[in-house]
């Protein structure tokens, strides 16, 4: 199969990469030329225009979108409509909002599949896990795609109709707030409890044959490993947030309760509007460093 991949950041690459390695080509396009070279010396061919790549692909295009929500998903579409037919499919694998995906999915003439893609940068050898809305035939027609950038057959699905793909990752992510504030939760407990404990140590013990070990706890520990017992100069300031007030305004809407994934985010929004003295609550500095852990996202700091 031949796809054209639009956006090569942190994610795009490894899609680039995990699509290149599965044996199919690449056609590569982003704003950015030294991320389309870095493309193409993986073995795809570089494209210099969203239109470029469009003409590259012939006919019955499959275009994988890897842009940021929102605005530049609108202008790559823009950009391809003219060339794009009922035959072709676009895949949108970023973050966007689900009602902007069935929106787009009335108004393209192509096939459009929403995917929510988890997994982040830090797991690009692993594969993601992708959740995928929009049409059945072209998401079996995408199957060799999603077999190779996912973790294998296993780490892919069609959730059901357009939207519903960011709809499950939306919720996906509220459920990761919350899980980053219970990890903080219990770590700001035992850093300023009883005992003086190593918290690197604990979270190795936790990940090995423990109840609540998991990938994020993993993650928990390298921070550790990698910052120190204290957290150094991580700072009380949890980026982020979109996909979490999404997921609260849609619990809302529907009548869910959700207290806790609403805690972590309004504890994000609170990082972001108090500057007191000292380091700040250690809860949110381990979140703020699992944003990198899993998304590679820039780590606020303090001065020492
Ligand atoms: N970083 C992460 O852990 C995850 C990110 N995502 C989502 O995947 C998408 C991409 O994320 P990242 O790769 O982390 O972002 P990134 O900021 O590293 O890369 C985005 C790339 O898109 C390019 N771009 C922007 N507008 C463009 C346009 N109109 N045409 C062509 N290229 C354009 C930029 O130059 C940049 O290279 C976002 O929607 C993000 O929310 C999803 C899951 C995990
Ligand atoms: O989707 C992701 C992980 O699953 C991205 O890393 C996303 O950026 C996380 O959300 P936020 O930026 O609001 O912390």
């Amino acid at each position: 199969m031949q796809l054209g991949v639009v956006g090569l950041g942190r994610m795009g690459q490894i899609v680039v990469d995990r699509v290149r390695e599965a044996g199919h080509d690449v056609v590569a396009f982003d704003l950015d030329e030294q991320a389309v070279a870095t493309a193409a010396d993986a073995g795809a061919t570089p494209a210099d225009s969203v239109v470029d790549l469009a003409e590259r692909l012939g006919g019955d295009k499959r275009i994988w979108l890897m842009v940021p929500a929102g605005d530049a998903v609108d202008a790559a579409l823009d950009d391809l409509e003219p060339h794009l037919d009922s035959d072709d499919v676009v895949v949108d694998g970023g973050n966007s909002y689900f009602e902007d995906s069935v929106r787009r999915a009335e108004s393209t003439d192509a096939a459009y599949l929403d995917c929510g893609t988890s997994g982040g940068p830090a797991g690009a050898e692993l594969g993601f896990s992708l959740m995928v809305g929009g049409p059945e035939w072209a998401y079996e027609e995408l199957v060799p795609v999603f077999d190779a950038v996912a973790t294998g057959p296993e780490g892919h699905d069609r959730m059901g109709p357009a939207g519903s793909g960011h709809y499950v990752k939306m919720v996906h992510n509220g459920v990761e707030y919350a899980l980053m504030q219970t990890y903080g939760e219990g770590f700001e407990l035992l850093a300023n409890g009883r005992y003086d404990l190593d918290l690197e140590s604990v979270a190795r013990t936790w990940n090995n044959g423990a109840v609540i070990r998991s990938w994020l706890l993993e993650l928990c520990e390298e921070a550790f490993a990698e910052e120190g017992n204290h957290l150094g100069t991580v700072a009380d300031r949890v980026e982020g947030g979109s996909t979490g007030t999404w997921t609260v305004q849609e619990a809302l809407e529907q009548e869910v309760p959700v207290p806790l994934i609403y805690q972590a985010l309004a504890e994000r929004f609170d990082s972001r509007s108090s500057g007191g003295e000292g380091p700040g609550r250690f809860s949110r500095r381990l979140a703020n460093r699992l944003r990198y852990g899993f998304g590679r996202h820039e780590v606020p700091r303090r001065e020492e």
